[in-house]
């Protein structure tokens, strides 16, 4: 089993394990990522998962095993010890290990001390550049990455391999090694077929911690016991900056070219690839690949700063330590063979050619230099190395977060534009389509649709929010001789303004990231019918400029392309915005508003339209009861009553959304006023306390009332300067969320968002237009 291993059903696919792997051997398939272990070099940069999708596997039961099988087991401390357990002598660690089991307790130090004169000898007769082979995962870099330097590579053991075979030729074969150490690479190292019976099992100190704490033994309350192996002296140095120079007596000195010494990932590689090219051409390399050296491995203690344990290690060389060395070990010879070899592990990767990369890079919308943003977020550092991992089937191209940060946004209007065609074609079915009144404003509206929907003329509808815009321009259409052509709606905000060009004119292929085919626009589509843009006043100056070409020559360019094509379609647009203004401000083309301000139809608000009520109520209660397939025989007085004094800043579709909810709520078939929002009754409170003869509300209702509308005006209009973002809304308002969507909730408001602020109310009763 290898020593890593990860949980799939852990993995968020982060990718913080490809982006900290130094050497990409992390593969990303099914929705999780996985170590290639032919390309692992054991460094453990991935065991940083915050998810712990990647872990060590756990060595305890294999060296419970062995202490209980009745085979003597020595425990090997590798010498960053001290800078883990320090709040516990060194002989007292040595008393806690034999309280495990452990027949004796050595000082892994000693093994440097053995592969020492291997070492110097080969140094000193080299003619090419060593590489010191003691930390398994350089050892495991040159082999699997940089073959190249294999012949480079110091042709000894480790020192727990030393120590391993130092033991193990002292005692008997039947002994079994257990290391412990902050080192993980060396879990994978005693995998190595020609090391493997050196060293049977290797620990991290932590988990040699574990064992104690399960076992209840506290070292630190123990007496001391000595040391049963032979004392390193300096090779306990070892394990600092510079160290083995100091363990294995190789001279050196500060300003020495013949001597590199280099630690951490970084450094590493650097110096890995200097060799490689031959830039740098020292006698020897000493390399660990850990940043801080062996006290700061994988399993370190993370409490300590480096300093600190530096001052550990130091502070320990120069203690006096207990040692009883067993008669068997002062005569003992070094261990026979502490040569190795080493193999090219490295696995040949396809190379792609460059149409493969770029076939690659389009698929992720990356066309041109500019699209490759090279934001990290895959894990790789460049876009074109992350195109090169999806080739070697390392990686795939869902890993692009700015990608598919665009790709949802622009579904997401997409599916907002069919949510609306959808919503608007069900209201359709429910006999959406007469207008409703019974005032002189909305039979003058009536009659200006009559007289200009048989004509070709630009229509532009003003009024404000739910007062039926769209309502308007569908009659008009319906009344017009293109009555049985398409009428296109378009809601202007809804999309973004590049998307929303490319929707209206079509684009052409490669337009744009993401134009993968010519597409046609809703000017086409519309051809012989009728365009409804709502929401003009929110178009971008450029758009304007396009509408206003379309209008006056009749012609569409698509986004990106060269030639034009004719079409017939009336335009009519619509807004709540007063686009005069806009042309005095700016922020409105003068010549477009006259374009289409030839015929304008200003929709009043509900509030002018108050004697309109019973027969809006009636008609919508009509359209709740189809739709919720409920019988509802009316609204009683006190509703009415109040509805009348309501002041419905949503107007229409605010009073069609009350009904409906107030419907649901009916018990008996009659909309009652305790159906309605609080801020409903009240409305009808202070109205009632108003009249001639009626007891007086409280001052709190009466203020409670009067208030009121303005603070549901307030909420509306937060939630429109938001576009429909509560979260949004209420940042503006300066409110928490929650107390907004109560304010929400009090005021009977629903929000869609990005559709446009309807609250839970209304429409109207008589047939005007049908
Ligand atoms: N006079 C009316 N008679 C019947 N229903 C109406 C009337 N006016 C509006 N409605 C209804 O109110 C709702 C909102 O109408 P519509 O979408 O036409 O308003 P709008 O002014 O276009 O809104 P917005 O400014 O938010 O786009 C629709 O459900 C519509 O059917």
């Amino acid at each position: 089993m290898q020593p890593i291993v990860t949980y799939k059903e852990r993995c968020r696919t982060c990718y913080s394990c490809v982006r900290t792997c130094p050497v990409k051997a992390i593969k990303v398939d099914g929705g999780y990522a996985e170590i290639i272990d032919e390309r692992c070099i054991g460094c453990g940069n991935c065991l940083n998962c915050q998810q712990k999708a990647k872990v060590v596997v756990d060595r305890m039961v294999k060296a419970q095993e062995l202490l209980t099988s009745g085979d003597p087991v020595v425990a090997v401390l590798g010498c960053s010890f001290p800078a883990f357990f320090h709040t516990c002598t060194p002989g007292q660690l040595v008393s806690g290990l034999k309280s495990l089991g452990f027949r004796e307790v050595h000082e892994g130090a000693h093994g440097a001390r053995l592969i020492a004169p291997l070492y110097r000898e080969a140094i000193a007769v080299t003619d090419r550049p060593l590489i010191a082979s003691h930390c398994p995962a350089v050892v495991d870099l040159v082999e699997r990455h940089y073959p190249k330097l294999l012949p480079n590579l110091l042709p000894a053991v480790s020192p727990m391999v030393a120590m391993g075979r130092f033991i193990k030729e002292t005692l008997g074969t039947d002994t079994k090694v257990v290391y412990l150490s902050t080192c993980i690479a060396a879990k994978f190292e005693i995998q190595s077929p020609e090391l493997q019976s050196a060293v049977d099992v290797v620990m991290t100190y932590g988990e040699i911690d574990l064992f104690f704490r399960r076992r209840g033994i506290n070292p630190a309350t123990l007496a001391e016991s000595g040391f049963d192996g032979i004392e390193p002296a300096h090779g306990r140095m070892f394990t600092l900056h510079g160290g083995p120079f100091r363990a294995m007596e190789i001279p050196t000195d500060f300003l020495d070219t013949e001597t590199v010494t280099a630690e951490g990932e970084t450094h590493v590689l650097d110096t890995v690839r200097d060799l490689v090219a031959g830039r740098i051409t020292p006698r020897y390399v000493d390399l660990r690949f850990c940043d801080g050296g062996c006290i700061d491995g994988p399993a370190k203690n993370r409490d300590l700063t480096h300093l600190y344990k530096r001052n550990l290690i130091i502070k320990y060389n120069s203690s006096v330590i207990p040692y009883r060395t067993a008669p068997h070990y002062a005569s003992a010879p070094p261990p026979a063979n502490l040569r190795r070899s080493f193999s090219d592990k490295s696995k040949k990767l396809p190379s792609p050619k460059p149409e493969d990369i770029r076939r690659i890079l389009h698929s992720t919308a990356k066309f041109s230099q500019s699209d490759e943003l090279n934001c990290r977020a895959c894990g790789y550092a460049t876009c074109r190395e992350h195109a090169v991992a999806v080739f070697q089937r390392f990686a795939d191209t869902g890993m692009c977060l700015p990608y598919n940060l665009r790709k949802m946004e622009e579904d997401r209007g997409i599916l907002l534009q069919k949510y609306e065609l959808i919503s608007r074609e069900l209201s359709k079915q429910l006999g959406e389509e007469m207008i409703i009144g019974d005032d002189r404003k909305v039979a003058q509206v009536a009659e200006l649709i009559r007289q200009v929907a048989p004509t070709p003329t630009t229509v532009l509808i003003q009024g404000e929010t739910g007062t039926g815009k769209e309502l308007t321009a569908r009659a008009i259409h319906r009344l017009s001789s293109r009555a049985d052509k398409p009428l296109v709606t378009v809601n202007c905000t809804t999309l973004t303004d590049s998307l929303l060009e490319s929707e209206l004119f079509g684009h052409k292929k490669g337009a744009f990231t993401g134009a993968i085919a010519d597409r046609k626009g809703l000017f086409e589509a519309a051809n012989g019918g009728t365009i409804f843009l709502d929401e003009i006043g929110d178009i971008t100056p450029k758009l304007q400029a396009e509408l206003l070409r379309l209008l006056d020559v009749g012609e569409v360019r698509p986004v990106g392309g060269t030639t034009v094509k004719k079409v017939d379609v009336r335009l009519i647009a619509a807004t709540n915005k007063n686009l005069e203004q806009g042309v005095r401000e700016g922020w409105f083309r003068d010549d477009l508003f006259y374009r289409l301000n030839v015929f304008t139809i200003h929709l009043p608000p509900l509030r002018e339209r108050m004697d309109s009520i019973p027969v809006l109520v009636q008609h919508f209660l009509e359209k709740a009861s189809k739709k919720l397939n409920k019988r509802l025989t009316g609204m009683e007085e006190r509703a009415i009553t109040a509805m009348r004094h309501y002041p419905w800043p949503g107007n229409i579709r605010e009073m069609q959304n009350i009904i409906e909810r107030a419907a649901v709520l009916s018990h008996d078939g009659v909309v009652r006023l305790e159906n309605l929002p609080s801020v409903f009754r009240e409305t009808h409170d202070a109205h009632a306390g108003s009249q001639p003869g009626s007891r007086r509300a409280s001052f709190k209702a009466e203020k409670e009332t009067r208030l009121s509308p303005l603070e549901r005006n307030l909420i509306l209009r937060y939630l429109q300067e938001a576009g429909g973002n509560v979260s949004k809304a209420a940042r503006l308002a300066d409110l928490p969320r929650r107390s907004f969507y109560r304010l929400l909730e009090k005021h009977g408001i629903s929000v869609q968002r990005d559709r446009r602020l309807t609250s839970a109310a209304s429409e109207p009763g008589a047939g005007v237009i049908k």
